[in-house]
């Protein structure tokens, strides 16, 4: 046994400071994916018993052999166990350890059984086959051709995740990107990157600009390399794209790139140029300023403003309609008698082609839309009815009862495009998008591609709201354009008996602070919280106790916490953590993933538009069942189940906290929105206004009064945009 040394610590002692140890791997008790740590029950040799290895490596199965140096140390907590500076991992050569890392469930297919007649036909040339000529593998009984070659690829990619592990973990990146690299690149991933590590920042989700020119250093990328040079503009102009802008002033973009690549505007000036030269940036005067856009973004906006323009000039299907008439048919089918500004939308909606309705919650815009669809019905016109998110469409379905779709559904879309698009236009006479706020550009361009010229639009919308999560701020430019007929809806039906969510949200619409005062039956409270500590602690009992107690509502299915954004004391990030404590603690069938873990109950969004599997950005759902031993957990998005492996647990986020970002579009039973001076750089009027607006049967506003102040006085910047300038030219 080692000799104790005199380099005690308090709560370790180190027992030898210089070893080698050779083994094979047991057990990879922990292994995080970010920094390589990891915990392993090693089978080394010269040592009876298994003996715990703690090092770090950028990837570790069982049945690996490792070499490691370093140290025995005595921990006070985990006992004895070999500390190791440097450790390396090979693929297993021995039978039983061949058995150990193939029956590991490591290749899809292969289980201990498998593993074990693979070993026996083919000894310790296994791997060998698997890699090279895995049509061998045939020779087995039970394996087919396509089985074969299944296990052949499933090897493939352990091969390169493996070697791209290696490869950043040298060039001093964790490896928790590395799943989304392998997405992004394939096996090719190393010379990808090799070639220009800067395509990180533009490819991979998440990857940031300090991170691929850590990278581009090792690789000895010059400081003023053109590729870099390039990125430095390209990431710039991306994030501004990200805040929702469809492009920079050129003096903002120089001086931004500038002081991210620590060069001069001098320097950047003639790449910036030559990009503009070469097409794939766009240099225009905006305002009498210099913009510079993303090409895709400057033709989408520019394809618009024209597509407007010439569907509005064409004849309506409904020439010789009687306005009047029209009117009269509607009130009598659903049995109302319209608000004036009602009225005028329905006569401007038998006369312009492309007509904008807008107005704030409870002005009747859904109430427009659902006589729309009785008008289409009786006289033989065909309406399709549309939102940009799940949510929003689901609702306007039902209260139309009409069938409404997302507009990536109605639009067909895939990994490669919008099936419906100019060449298979859609069949309509009338197209209506609901929530029309949240259209970004390149949405608004693919719906105006596959409308077919002899239809007319009607965009329902409410303009106060936050803009689009995409580029762009079309609802806003087409209205302030003038290019297109707007009928602006006033009369508020719900009245402030009734509903006090709506008359605090025009309140806050015109930057005046709501009468916040108590009121038993209202529909909107105001609760004190001196800190945030104070307001997670009132939270939980609002949640828990107070709202269940007080209307009947879930609070994990009906509750929804608002925040400004996600990190801060009063993000989600930490509110998620703490809710899933409160709500769902998790326990040892919850699986663990990227900081997150998730058990059965937990409330998650999916985040990212997933085609393929038709859940979309924003979807919110229920975890129905995990499957440890599969890696596996299954999704209730209402009744749908959706299934999502290890690997795209990136594509989920807890949901007990959302931003209103987020939630735009969706509207729940009950919200409660943290308000406090720590979000004020956030909080502006829009995202409160929005967020109020969510909240169908109650909203809580809580935190302090100076912060909702504030944010009622806060107007957000306008985006950069060209669509309006197009739409007034
Ligand atoms: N002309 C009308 N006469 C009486 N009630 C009406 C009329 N128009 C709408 N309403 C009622 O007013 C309420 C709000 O209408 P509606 O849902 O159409 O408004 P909205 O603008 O879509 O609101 P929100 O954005 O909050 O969903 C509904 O209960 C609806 O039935």
């Amino acid at each position: 046994m080692p000799k104790p040394s005199a380099l005690a610590a308090s709560d370790q002692e180190a027992l030898s400071l210089s070893e080698h140890l050779v083994g094979s791997i047991e057990r990879v008790t922990f292994h995080n994916d970010e920094t390589g740590f990891c915990v392993l029950r090693v089978k080394a040799r010269g040592h009876r018993k298994p003996v715990v290895v703690v090092g770090h490596a950028p990837s570790v199965a069982i049945g690996e052999v490792i070499e490691a140096s370093g140290g025995w140390l005595h921990d006070r907590n985990h006992g004895v166990q070999f500390r190791a500076h440097a450790l390396a991992t090979s693929a297993p050569t021995t039978a039983e350890d061949l058995q150990r890392f193939l029956g590991s469930g490591l290749l899809r297919g292969v289980g201990p059984a498998v593993a074990q007649r693979l070993i026996a036909s083919f000894g310790a040339r296994i791997l060998d086959v698997i890699e090279k000529k895995p049509h061998e593998l045939t020779r087995v009984q039970g394996i087919g051709m396509a089985k074969a070659l299944g296990i052949g690829e499933a090897w493939t990619e352990h091969r390169a995740l493996k070697d791209i592990a290696a490869f950043l973990n040298a060039h001093g990146i964790g490896g928790f990107l590395l799943t989304r690299i392998y997405r992004a690149y394939g096996v090719g991933a190393i010379d990808i990157i090799k070639a220009n590590p800067y395509r990180l920042v533009l490819d991979i989700p998440g990857f940031e600009f300090a991170l691929a020119d850590q990278v581009a250093l090792r690789l000895d990328v010059e400081p003023t390399a053109e590729m870099r040079l390039q990125a430095g503009l390209a990431h710039v102009l991306s994030e501004a794209v990200k805040e929702g802008h469809s492009g920079l002033g050129a003096d903002e973009l120089l001086r931004q790139a500038s002081r991210l690549l620590d060069v001069t505007e001098a320097e950047l000036g003639p790449v910036l140029d030559a990009q503009c030269a070469a097409g794939q940036l766009v240099a225009d005067g905006l305002s009498g300023r210099r913009s510079i856009f993303l090409k895709s973004l400057y033709g989408a906006e520019m394809f618009i403003a024209q597509r407007l323009k010439d569907l509005a000039r064409g004849e309506h299907p409904w020439a010789g309609l009687d306005a009047a008439q029209v009117i009269a048919e509607a009130e009598a089918a659903i049995g109302v008698t319209y608000s004036p500004s009602q009225r005028e939308a329905l006569a401007a909606a038998c006369r312009s082609k492309v007509l904008v309705v807008t107005g704030g919650p409870g002005v009747g815009k859904t109430t427009l839309i659902r006589s729309l669809t009785r008008l289409c019905a009786q006289h033989e016109r065909t309406i399709a009815l549309c939102a940009p998110t799940g949510r929003a469409a689901k609702r306007l379905s039902e209260s139309t009862g009409f069938p409404a779709r997302t507009v990536h559904r109605l639009l067909e879309a895939s990994e490669g495009g919008f099936r419906r698009n100019a060449k298979t236009p859609l069949d309509c006479d009338l197209l209506v998008v609901d929530e029309a706020s949240m259209l970004d550009i390149r949405l608004t361009a693919a719906l105006l591609r596959a409308l077919p010229d002899e239809a007319s639009l009607l965009l329902v919308g409410d303009v106060d709201q936050l803009p689009s999560i995409g580029p762009g701020q079309i609802l806003s430019d087409i209205i302030a354009s003038g290019a297109v007929t707007v009928v602006q809806l006033k009369e508020v039906f719900r009245q402030e008996r009734e509903s006090r969510i709506i008359t605090v949200a025009h309140a806050i619409n015109r930057g005046l602070m709501p009468d916040l005062s108590h009121r038993p039956d209202s529909d909107l409270f105001f609760v004190e919280a001196d800190t945030p500590s104070d307001a997670v602690a009132k939270m939980t009992i609002l949640m828990r106790d107070r709202i269940p107690r007080r209307s009947g509502l879930d609070p994990v299915r009906d509750v929804q916490v608002l925040c400004a954004m996600n990190r801060g004391r009063l993000g989600t990030n930490m509110l998620n953590g703490e809710l899933q404590q409160v709500f769902n603690p998790p326990g040892p069938e919850s699986l663990h993933r990227a900081g997150w873990i998730y058990g059965p109950g937990d409330k998650v969004m999916q985040v990212r538009n997933d085609y393929e599997r038709d859940v979309y950005n924003g979807e919110v759902g229920i975890v129905r069942e995990v499957r440890r031993d599969h890696g596996e957990l299954t999704v209730a998005f209402d009744e749908r189940l959706v299934a999502y492996t290890l690997k795209e647990l990136d594509e989920l986020a807890l949901a007990y906290a959302v931003t209103i970002h987020k939630a735009q579009g969706s509207e729940y039973p009950a919200v409660i929105i943290p308000v406090a001076l720590q979000q004020a750089s956030m909080l502006g009027r829009k995202l409160l206004y929005t967020g109020v607006t969510r909240g169908s049967r109650l909203v809580i506003l809580l935190g302090s009064r100076a912060a909702l102040a504030q944010a009622v006085a806060s107007e957000e910047e306008p985006r950069l945009s060209r669509l309006r300038n197009w739409l007034e030219t």
